[in-house]
C-alpha cells in the first residue's frame, strides 16, 4: 500500500468540484466543555478573552500536568488570582510567598463544616497538624480544590485516598522541621530522666523535694531509636553525643546509613526487650497504629522510658497507662496523643510520671519559617500546574525528565482527546493501548506522565471529572478503563525521548470508518516536530497537520480540486484554515484530508462539506 502525504500550510483556493458518488458517512459537530481559550502561551505570560477583554496572568508552566489551568472551568477564576485558604499559623516568609501568588486567607480552628464551606471557593489549602482533611472536603473542594500543602512532614491527618481520587495533589514540607524534631525529642529525654516538669511544678507550689525528683542517667544507657528517618536519625547522632548506646529499628532503613554514625540496625523485639529508653519516630501507618500496646510492653524491660515526638497514634494509650501504672515503664515523655489536644482528665497526661507538650516538636521559630518557605513554594508551583519533588500522592517525575517531556505531554493530551472523539456514542470504552516507538532503552522513558495525559484526554470529554497525573490511574481504573502501553525500539535519534505515540482504541464503532486500521481498532498516531505537536497517521492514512486549533477529517475519492473546494466552503464561512494535509492509499482512489482550523466551522458550514458529492465521510474534531 502506498501512502503519499502532502502539506500545505494555507488552502489552495480552487472552484472545481466533482459529482461522484453521494457521501456514505456523514457525521456533525462534536461539541465540548473546553478549558478557556489559550491565546498566547510563553513562559512570561498567559492572555485570556474574557468578555473580549484580553487579561493575562501570572507565569505558568506550559506542561500542566497537574491540570492547573483546568482549576475550574470558570474563565473568570483563572484570571483572578488563585485563593489560598491557611487554616493553621504559618511562617511570616511563607505566607509572603503566597500573597506575592495569591489571594490568602488565615482562618484558624474552623470548624469541619465552616471547614468545607470555605474550601468550595479555594484553590488550595495549607495545613499543619491540627486539620482533618477528611473526603468530605475533598468532595467539597471538588472541581477546585487543586493542592493540600501540609506544612510539616506528618500527612496522616489528610485522607490521601480522597485527595487521590478527586485529583488533588497533596505535597507536604519534609525537611524543615527534623532537627526540631529532633531537638524536641532529646530535650523530652533529658527532661523525663532529670524529672525537669515535676520538679518545676514542685518547686513552683513551693515545696523543696530534692530527694523526690533524684533522677536516671543517660550516658551507657541503651536507647532504641524506632524509625531511622530523618529525625530518628538525627535524634540517633544527638544521643550519641550524650554518651549513650543506640540502637535502632526500622525495616526500610539501610544498614550502612546507621553504621555510618554507629548505630545497629536490630529486630523489632530485638529492640524492645534491651531498651532503657525507647524513642519512637516512624509515621503512623495502619502498620504502626498501636505499635506499642499491652504485648509489647510485657516484653519490655521493667523501667524503660518511652519519648514519642511521632505520633500519638503509635502508642495503645491505656495499655501505656496500664504499664507505668505496674512499673513495666518508669517514666514517658509525649509530645503527640492519639486525640489533639488530650482530654482534661486523660489519665495518661495527668500521670505523675509522665511529661507532656502540646506537639511541639517542630515549633521552633526556624523551622516554622523553613516549613512555611518550604510548602508555600511547593503549594505555588503546583498551582502553576508544576509537580513537587515533595508530592505525596502522585508519581515523582524528574524536573528534566518533566521539562524534555512537556510537547509530548501535549502530543499525549491532544492523541487522547482526538481518539475519543472518534468513537461513535463517545463511551463504552474499555481498551486502550498506547504505543510508544522511541530509540531510548525502554528504562530511559518514563511513560507515567504520557499515559496520564492520554488518559485525561480519553476521560475528560465524555465525563464530568478533571483528569491529571494524580488521579489519572485511578479515574481510569474507576470507569473500567484498560490503558496498556507497548515500547517498539525504532531507529531514530535517542536525542528525543519519543518518535510517535500512537493511540489505539479496542472494540469500538468508529464515527470516522477511516480511522479504523486494519486491526480494527480506531488508531491514531502524533510525533512532536519542531516542538510542535502533529498528527501523522488516521487509521491506515498517512497524514501531517499539526495539532493546533480544530481539526476537520474528510474522506473523499481523491480527484483535483478537493482541497479548493472545502477551503472554498470554510472561507465563504469566515474559518481560517491553519493547516492542511491529504493523506492516500493509491493514486486517484481514497484519499483521506486533514484540515486544521482556527474557528470552529458552523452547522452550515459543516452541512456544505458534508454535501461535496466526493466526500464519503467527514467528522469535526475540537483538540
Ligand atoms: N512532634 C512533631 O512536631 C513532629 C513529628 N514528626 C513525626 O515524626 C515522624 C518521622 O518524621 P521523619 O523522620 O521526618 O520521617 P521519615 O520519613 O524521614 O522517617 C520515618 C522512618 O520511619 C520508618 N518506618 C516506617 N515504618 C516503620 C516501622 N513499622 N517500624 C520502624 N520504622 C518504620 C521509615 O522507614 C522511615 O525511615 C513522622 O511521624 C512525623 O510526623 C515530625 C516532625 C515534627
Ligand atoms: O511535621 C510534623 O509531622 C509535625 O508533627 C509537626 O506538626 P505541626 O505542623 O507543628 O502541627
Amino acid at each position: 500500500m502506498s501512502m503519499a502525504t502532502s502539506t500545505l500550510t494555507k488552502p489552495v483556493f480552487s472552484s472545481s468540484s466533482s459529482s461522484i458518488s453521494k457521501p456514505t458517512i456523514k457525521t456533525s459537530l462534536v461539541s465540548f466543555n473546553t478549558n478557556p481559550i489559550i491565546l498566547s502561551l510563553s513562559k512570561k505570560k498567559r492572555s485570556f478573552v474574557v468578555n473580549n477583554v484580553l487579561k493575562t496572568v501570572k507565569p505558568t508552566q506550559t506542561n500542566d500536568v497537574l491540570g492547573a489551568s483546568n482549576i475550574s472551568k470558570d474563565v473568570g477564576s483563572l484570571v483572578s488570582k488563585p485563593t489560598i485558604l491557611v487554616s493553621e499559623k504559618l511562617g511570616e516568609a511563607g505566607l509572603q510567598v503566597l500573597r506575592s501568588y495569591g489571594n490568602v486567607e488565615c482562618v484558624y480552628d474552623l470548624s469541619q463544616q465552616d471547614l468545607c464551606t470555605k474550601i468550595s471557593a479555594c484553590d488550595a489549602l495549607i495545613v499543619r497538624s491540627g486539620t482533618k482533611v477528611t473526603r468530605e472536603v475533598f468532595e467539597a473542594g471538588k472541581g477546585r480544590l487543586k493542592v493540600v500543602g501540609r506544612a510539616g512532614v506528618g500527612i496522616d491527618n489528610v485522607d490521601l485516598q480522597a485527595a487521590t481520587e478527586f485529583g488533588c495533589l497533596v505535597v507536604n514540607a519534609p525537611t524543615a522541621n527534623t532537627i526540631a524534631a529532633a531537638e524536641h525529642g532529646i530535650a523530652l529525654l533529658a527532661a523525663m530522666a532529670r524529672n525537669i516538669s515535676q520538679a518545676d511544678a514542685s518547686i513552683k507550689s513551693g515545696k523543696w523535694q530534692r530527694s523526690k525528683y533524684v533522677g536516671v542517667s543517660m550516658v551507657g544507657k541503651t536507647l532504641a531509636v524506632m524509625g531511622f528517618g530523618k529525625v530518628g536519625s538525627e535524634v540517633a547522632r544527638r544521643a550519641k553525643g550524650l554518651g549513650m548506646n543506640v540502637i535502632s529499628h526500622d525495616p526500610y532503613a539501610p544498614a550502612d546509613r546507621a553504621r555510618a554514625i554507629g548505630v545497629e540496625l536490630v529486630s523489632f523485639d530485638q529492640a524492645i526487650t534491651t531498651a532503657d529508653f525507647i524513642s519512637l519516630h516512624m509515621p503512623l501507618t495502619p502498620t504502626t497504629n498501636k505499635i506499642l500496646n499491652d504485648d509489647t510492653f510485657a516484653k519490655m524491660k521493667k523501667g524503660v522510658r518511652i519519648v514519642n515526638v511521632a505520633r500519638g497514634g503509635v502508642i495503645d494509650e491505656d495499655a501505656l497507662v496500664k504499664a507505668l501504672d505496674s512499673g513495666i515503664v518508669a517514666q514517658a515523655a509525649l509530645d503527640v496523643f492519639t486525640e489533639e489536644p488530650p482530654s482534661k482528665d486523660s489519665k495518661l497526661v495527668q500521670h505523675e510520671n509522665v511529661t507532656v507538650t502540646p506537639h511541639l516538636g517542630a515549633s521552633t521559630k526556624e523551622a516554622q519559617e523553613g516549613v512555611a518557605i518550604e510548602i508555600a513554594e511547593a503549594v505555588v508551583g503546583a498551582l502553576n500546574g508544576e509537580l513537587s519533588a515533595t508530592a505525596v500522592n502522585a508519581p515523582m517525575v524528574a524536573p528534566e525528565v518533566l521539562s524534555e517531556l512537556a510537547p509530548y505531554v501535549l502530543l499525549a493530551e491532544k492523541l487522547g482527546r482526538l481518539a475519543v472523539q472518534l468513537v461513535s456514542g463517545g463511551s463504552g470504552i474499555k481498551s486502550v493501548k498506547v504505543v510508544y516507538r522511541s530509540a531510548r532503552d525502554p528504562d530511559d522513558l518514563d511513560t507515567r506522565l504520557l499515559r496520564a495525559m492520554i488518559t485525561k484526554g480519553i476521560i475528560e470529554p465524555i465525563s464530568n471529572s478533571i483528569i491529571n497525573l494524580v488521579n489519572a490511574d485511578f479515574t481510569a481504573k474507576q470507569k473500567g478503563i484498560r490503558i496498556s502501553e507497548e515500547r517498539v525500539v525504532v531507529d531514530s535519534s535517542p536525542e528525543q525521548p519519543v518518535d510517535s505515540i500512537q493511540v489505539q482504541i479496542s472494540n469500538v464503532e468508529s464515527k470516522f470508518a477511516s480511522a479504523v486500521s486494519e486491526g480494527g481498532q480506531i488508531s491514531i498516531e502524533g510525533k512532536v516536530k519542531y516542538g510542535v505537536p502533529h498528527l501523522t497517521c488516521v487509521g491506515s492514512f498517512g497524514v501531517d497537520v499539526s495539532l493546533e486549533g480544530n481539526l476537520i477529517l474528510c474522506r473523499q475519492l481523491d480527484q483535483p480540486g478537493m482541497i479548493g473546494h472545502v477551503g472554498n466552503i470554510l472561507g465563504e464561512e469566515n474559518v481560517n484554515v491553519s493547516f492542511m494535509s491529504v493523506g492516500r492509499t493509491s493514486l486517484r482512489k481514497k484519499a483521506i484530508m486533514a484540515i486544521g482550523v482556527d474557528e470552529e466551522p458552523n452547522k452550515e458550514a459543516l452541512d456544505k462539506i458534508g454535501a461535496v458529492p466526493a466526500i464519503e465521510e467527514f467528522v469535526f474534531l475540537k483538540l
